[in-house]
Order: structure tokens, then sequence, then C-alpha cells
């Protein structure tokens, strides 16, 4: 293993709003519209709004491709296609925040909402709606309602005021969109209120038309200089399973204090159940169907989760019986990691040869380790577990090949889209021009575990892998040793370095970016420009930080003008979710 080695806040001015009591002692309101970049904000009254810093308040930085900038970014668009401007948009957030004691006046702002009409999707996957400003009837409101989409028209609880703007819950569809039907929503208990699916009640072609749209719009919000530049943004590329694909989940549970008190009082007879599941996208109550888990807490209490893949939902059962003994012994909340485990098996392998074959894995009542058998082949059999250890190293069989990596270390979810991503990005590192006799190189920055380095090395003379985490290059060196592959390296370190060490002839290179999701550094990307490969494959979770690089590639470096961006597509890796994995290929012309 190698190692490589790299080389003015704005103040928020305190002060109450200006308010006085009228005669009817209902409060009179300021009108001026928000400066959405200084909101006046009583600092008594609102201590977690702002940071302090040295007795100073601080706005939190945000970043513009994380979800509360892409927020911003489709607002703006909304209010443009409905011809209102911001001036139009009145949320009134630090009044609002000044007064949350006055339950008269904040009933008037914290209100219900009866046929809104949503008309569009974010790309969190909730619904955009516009409203009436509640007491200055030439003003609107921007409300998100998560679990709606467009086309539907609802009743809303409009709870929480932010700049831009207001948090609703969905508390009924009063008619739906024909895009619409309830009766496909396959988690029955839990969909409509976990925080992790937001499009089960949507056909899967139109899901995958969703996240088209939201791949074009990425780019056309943090690519405008090159949008009319681009190609047509392709089909999104479906998962072959759509449900049970997940290969990771992360239950967790908070510990409130007075379990804690109890659990010290000694009065764990009285102890309430503990919820153990995901995350409670605020209060809905738009499910009326039988069988339906309402909940109020932040984490929903969840048994089966239908996107986990079986073995982790046969897991997470053995966890939470666990769980309901052990968290008496847990000092605060925690995370659960469930991980599948695939080990690889001759066909004949009995019960015993499996029991003995497996060493780590959640546990059954007789405790026993769990695990389920899947054909592979004439001669081979998958046996897939749960691993529960975050230092345990794991495995999956992808294409034929064995990767093994550590649990709590990054390896892609959902292993059925895999061969199709795997083939796509091969055909794509393709140098047009080069002959079959000459050599052809990859480099694979940010290669994890090495799952493409290794799979696209039969295709190429040598691959160089570099990756910051020293026990992801580790396993990448030997999955590469494990699979009989011989043409990969692997350089510790973090891709804006790697440049120095690379000495494949650039017209004869391809290079794989897969960045984490805030995308690449800007000096990486100058470098890769400097370096001026034939071609790119970047691979990314965020569309977004996506779209601005391939901007940035073009406009901004030293050789970026010399490239076109030949395609870009989506593949759903997270059907039901929000999330697209964006492809975008560029070929130097
Ligand atoms: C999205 S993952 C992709 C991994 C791999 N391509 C795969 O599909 O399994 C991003 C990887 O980049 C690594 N990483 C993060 N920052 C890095 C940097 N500055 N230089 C190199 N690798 C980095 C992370 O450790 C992680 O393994």
């Amino acid at each position: 293993m190698t190692t490589l080695e790299a080389t003015s806040k704005p103040k928020i001015t305190v002060e109450v709003a200006n308010e006085e009591k009228n005669g009817d002692n209902s409060l009179k309101r300021s009108l001026t519209p928000q400066n959405k970049d200084e909101p006046h904000i009583d600092k008594k009254k609102y201590k977690r709004a702002v940071k302090v810093n040295n007795g100073q308040y601080k706005k939190p930085k945000i970043d513009a491709t994380g979800p509360i900038g892409v927020l911003d970014k489709e607002i703006t668009s909304l209010i443009r296609a409905e011809n209102l401007t911001s001036d139009s948009i009145l949320n009134d957030v630090a009044y609002v925040m000044n007064n949350k004691d006055n339950e008269e006046l904040i009933s008037q702002y914290h209100r219900v909402e009866e046929n809104v009409r949503v008309l569009r999707l974010t790309s969190s996957g909730e619904g955009m709606a516009i409203v009436d400003h509640p007491l200055d009837k030439t003003h609107k409101q921007v409300v998100i309602i998560p679990f709606s989409i467009p086309g539907d028209v609802v009743k809303a609880r409009l709870f929480k005021t932010l700049n831009r703007y207001v948090q609703a819950d969905l508390l009924e569809i009063t008619t739906p969109s024909l895009k619409r039907n309830d009766e496909r929503i396959t988690c029955k208990k839990y969909f409509g209120s976990c925080s992790g699916c937001q499009y089960q009640m949507m056909d899967y072609d139109e899901q995958l038309r969703v996240k088209r749209k939201t791949v074009e719009n990425a780019y056309k919000y943090f690519a405008p200089e090159i949008f009319h530049l681009l190609p047509e943004v392709g089909d999104t590329v479906g998962s072959p399973l759509q449900f049970n694909y997940r290969t990771k989940l992360t239950p967790h549970f908070d510990l409130p204090r007075r379990y804690l008190k109890m659990v010290k009082r000694g009065e764990l007879e009285k102890l309430p159940k503990l919820a153990l599941g995901f995350g409670c996208r605020g209060k809905p109550e738009w499910r009326k169907t039988e069988g339906f888990v309402e909940t109020t807490r932040h984490v929903i209490d969840i048994e089966e989760c239908s996107i986990g893949t079986k073995i982790l939902n046969i897991g997470l059962t053995n966890e939470r019986r666990a769980f309901k003994d052990d968290y008496v012994n847990y000092r605060k909340g925690g995370t659960i990691l469930l991980r599948e485990n695939t080990n690889v098996l001759n066909k004949n392998a009995t019960e015993e040869d499996i029991q003995r074959e497996l060493t780590e894995g959640s546990r059954n009542e007789d405790t026993k380790i769990s695990y389920i058998e899947e054909d592979v082949s004439a001669d081979k059999k998958l046996v897939k577990t749960c691993v529960t250890d975050t230092k345990q190293v794991v495995s999956e069989y992808i294409n034929g090949l064995t990767f093994k990596f550590v649990a709590n270390e990054f390896f892609q979810n959902n292993d059925s889209i895999l061969p199709l991503v795997i083939d796509y990005v091969k055909q794509n590192l393709m140098i047009p021009n080069v002959k079959e006799t000459e050599a052809r190189y990859l480099v694979d920055a940010y290669c994890g575990s090495g799952l493409f380095s290794i799979s696209c090395s039969q295709d190429v003379e040598k691959v160089i892998g570099v990756e910051v985490s020293a026990d992801s290059v580790k396993m990448a060196s030997k999955n590469a040793e494990r699979n009989s592959i011989k043409n990969c390296t692997f350089l510790l370190g973090k891709a804006e370095c790697i440049f120095e060490s690379i000495d494949t002839p650039s017209d004869f290179t391809s290079v794989i970016l897969d960045p984490p999701r805030k995308g690449c550094d800007e000096i990486f990307l100058r470098q890769l420009a400097a370096y001026n490969p034939a071609k790119i494959v970047y691979i990314s979770c965020n569309v977004h930080s996506q779209a601005r690089d391939v901007q940035y590639f073009l406009t901004e470096t030293e050789n970026g003008c010399k490239y076109k961006v030949e395609s870009i597509r989506g593949f759903d890796f997270f059907p039901q979710t929000h999330h697209v994995e964006g492809v975008c290929v560029l070929s130097r012309l």
C-alpha cells in the first residue's frame, strides 16, 4: 500500500420585532417583506435559531448543494413558474419566532389549510404548494407537505415557519393526483410517517420519471452556464429489485432522560416500551388504513422494513428481541448497524456445514446465526447473514467477484443494480479511436474497497485506485488478490494528490470519479483537467454537487473547454425513496 501526501461572517442584529397591541387585543404585524438573509431574532426567545460564538450570533454555514441549499433553488424556481417574485412571499419568520409564546397569534400562522393543490415535488420527494398568507391576502407562502405529490389536493397542518417556506403535515388527501394509488403502498404499517420512503404510492415508471426530472433540475440549478450545451438527460435506469434490496439498515433509538432516571431507581417493570427504528417525518395523519402505526415520537418503532433485504429483516427481528432486554445497559441513544454479508458456499453444503462456516452474525432465539440461502449457479449457493459488529469484515458477491470491506466503511447498498451500473461504466470508459492492440488505463479516484477498479480491470492494462480510508485501501488490495486480479494498484491518500503519482499516458487513460455527497474539491478538478484524461465517468449520489463540479470543470479549469458532456442519466439505487445516483460521462473533444 502506497501513501500519498497533500500539499466574514455576517452578524444577525438582535432586535424584537416592532409590535403593539391594538384595541381588539390582537397583534399588529410589520408587513415589510422579510429580508431572508438577516432575520431579526429575539435572542432570548429563540436561542436555537442561531449559534452563539464569542457572544455574537452567526448564521450556520449552508452547503449550497445540500438539502437546504437545493430547496432554496427549488422554491425560487416554483415562485417564478407561478409568475410570482420573492417579494410576493411573506413568512414573517422573525415575527413568528419572537412571538412563539403568543398562542393566539401563532395559531393564525400555524393553521390548517384546506384544498391545497400540490404543484411540484422537491428533490427530497416532498410536495410543494403555494397558499395565501394568513393575514395579508396580497402575499403568499410556499408550503412543503411530505407524502403529497403533484396533482393532489390536500388538507395540511402548517406548523413551522421558516425563512422561505412553511413546513406542514399531511392530514388528508381530498382529491388524489392521477399519479397516486395508495393501494400500491407495500409498507402498510409505516409508509406515510417513516422518513425512509417517499414514493410508494407511485407506479415505478413514474418514480423513474420523477428521478429523471431531479437530475435535469440539478443541472439546471447548479450548471446554468452550460445547461444549454448539455445532452438531454437519459431515462433513469431502474433497479431490478424495487423492494427488499437494501443491504444496509441503521435502526436507531433515543434514550430520554426519564428512562435513565427510572433505570437508576430500579423501576424496570415500569419502563415504557422504547422505540427502535427510523425517524418520523413530522406528525402526518393522512394514512387511515387498518394496521397503520401512528406515532408522535421522533423515532418510529419499526418491526420490518420493506426496502431492506430479507436477511436484514430477520436480523432486525433478532436485534429487536435482544434490544428489549439490553437497552437498560445503554446510557444514551444509539444506532444498530445491520449489514448483509454474503458467503459463497458449495451448492451441497448442509445446515451443519453452513453453521460451521459462519463465524459471526445476528442470532435467533436458539442463539444460532440466522441465514438465508440463494442459488447462484450449478455448483455454488449464496448464504446470507446479517452482521451487526461495525468492525467486522463483510462480503458481497457481485458479477461473480467477491468484495470484502469493513462493515462501517462505504459500500454500495443495492446489489441488484450493481451489475447494470458496472456494465454502463465499463462501456463508457472506452476511448474512441484506440486500437484493440493499444494499452488503455484506468484511474479510479475515490475507489473505496475497489468495486469499480476491480470490476473494470479486465479491459485495461493497469488500474490505479486512490482512497482516503486506510481500511478501504487495504481491503481494495486484498479484494484484487482474492479475485486473482493483478493489474490494480491502490494508493492511500486524498484524490486531490493523485496526479503527482500517476504515470499513465493521459490519451489512453479513463478516470472514474465517485466522490462522497459533497462532491470533488476544486483543487482536484483543476488537477484532473491538467492531467487531461481521454474519458471521465463521474458517478455521484448527489446530482447537485455533481452538476456544480461538471460546470466548474468545463468552465473554470485549464483544459475544461476541451471536453464535452457525452451523456447524463440517473440510476435508481434506492427505489421508493427520493434518492438518485447520477452518472455523467465526459469525453475529450
Ligand atoms: C461514494 S464512495 C465510493 C466508493 C467506491 N467507488 C464504491 O463504489 O464502493 C466515496 C469514497 O471516497 C472516499 N473519499 C472521501 N474523500 C476522499 C478524498 N478526498 N480522496 C479520496 N477518497 C476520498 C470515501 O472514503 C469513500 O470510500
